[in-house]
């Protein structure tokens, strides 16, 4: 049996694996960034845990750096890198320490794995994650990165495995963190997130894409510490209405909250564009997260404005929240695929740990 461990910025998501099936699952939600300690404890009660029949526990991580690229067994040092990428994931790895943690005190000699978001985009062109900085700041590791990399590597998988895989496929994640990436041949060529998962659309609580010159004026203002609060946990969503809960900017009403939607339509929209430029062509858009899984409102107004691409929705089959939304006419399909960065976390986990057994046995023959 394997615990499977996702710690969002803003929920916490236990499952329990024994071989193919689910046994177990916690869905802790609306943490809120400094949570995760409380929401783990409740989450391992919740999914009834087996902990003295687990072979293994594999963690989303999502920031891995420049070091950590591929999914790997949890060392001392993997820890220390982990913790080296705080800074640049303020929301997101503390959390996923966390997790690591509370899992290693309650059983200290079970096997720990990470999966990183970051390591999906590594078949990214260099000028797509270099920054035009001088070298010497280059060297420092100060590149784009992307992220929510496990939930496109799922969704790609599950397609491929359908043979549905679009050649030219725009993929939305759209949760309480938001980006979109540009798949060729299930592939990332290029991601809107950046440096850290602040970069790109507007998000629940964080700006997207701001002028570093804004960002360094907030920074004289309010000191580092305080700018990089604003700027990941005050804005976004939250910052123009008042909610960073797309349900409740929908139920809200106000002038805020309808400005709120449309710029998170609109910028979702424009960074769609670029994605499309950079793969040279569109055959098919797909969503998914909790935004893109279960908000038709939403998929309608950024597809309406990519109408120009060929993208048609069905209205009926966007309104039932069906998994496949284009109608006849549409040049592109339209597609809707549930998260499963859990399975995915699993699948990746379970491979290093066979590759460490092989390994293991080819030693001994030797
Ligand atoms: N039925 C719904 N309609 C609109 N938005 C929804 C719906 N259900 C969930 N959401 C939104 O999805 C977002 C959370 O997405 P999720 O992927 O669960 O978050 P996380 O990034 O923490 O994993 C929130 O903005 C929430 O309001
Ligand atoms: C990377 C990221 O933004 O993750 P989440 O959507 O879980 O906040
Ligand atoms: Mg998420």
């Amino acid at each position: 049996m394997w615990l499977i461990v996702n710690a969002g910025s803003s929920s916490l998501k236990l499952k329990v694996f024994d071989g193919d099936a689910e046994v177990g699952s916690a869905l802790v939600g609306e943490i809120g960034p400094d949570g995760h300690r409380e929401a783990m404890a409740r989450g391992l009660a919740e999914a009834g845990v087996p902990l003295d029949r687990l072979t293994a526990a594999a963690h989303r991580v999502v920031h891995g750096g420049a070091g950590l690229t591929a999914t790997a067994r949890v060392t001392p040092e993997v820890l220390r890198q982990i913790e080296a990428c705080v800074p640049l994931a303020p929301l997101h790895n503390p959390g996923n320490l966390v997790g690591l943690r509370a899992v290693s005190a309650l059983a200290p000699d079970l096997p720990q794995y990470a999966a990183f978001d970051t390591a999906f985009h590594a078949t990214n062109p260099e000028v797509a994650t270099t920054y035009a900085l001088p070298l010497v700041e280059r060297e420092r590791g100060i590149r784009r990165y992307g992220f929510h990399g496990i939930s496109f590597a799922a969704l790609v998988r599950i397609l491929r495995a359908r043979g549905d895989l679009p050649g030219r496929l725009l993929a939305c994640h759209l949760g309480n963190g938001c980006s979109l990436a540009a798949i060729r041949d299930g592939r990332s060529v290029a991601t809107t997130m950046g440096y850290s998962p602040l970069d790109g659309l507007t998000m629940g609580t964080r700006t997207g894409g701001i002028d570093g010159n804004a960002v360094l004026r907030l920074a004289e203002l309010h000191g580092v510490e305080r700018a990089g609060a604003i700027l990941n946990r005050e804005s976004g969503l939250l910052g123009l209405a008042g909610a960073s809960d797309m349900r409740a900017l929908h139920a809200a009403g106000t002038a805020e909250a309808r400005f709120a939607l449309a710029h998170f339509a609109y910028w979702a929209m424009r960074h769609a564009g670029s994605m499309v430029a950079a793969m040279g062509g569109l055959d098919g858009v797909v969503f998914t997260g909790g935004i893109g899984e279960n908000d038709p409102w939403m998929r309608n107004e950024i597809l309406s404005g990519l109408a120009f691409l060929g993208v048609s929705p069905d209205a009926q089959a966007n309104a039932r929240n069906d998994r496949v939304l284009h109608d006849a006419t549409s040049r592109v399909v339209i597609l809707v695929v549930p998260a499963d960065e859990e399975r995915q976390i699993a699948l990746e986990a379970q491979a290093v740990m066979s590759a460490e057994a092989q390994a293991v046995r080819a030693g001994e023959g030797a």
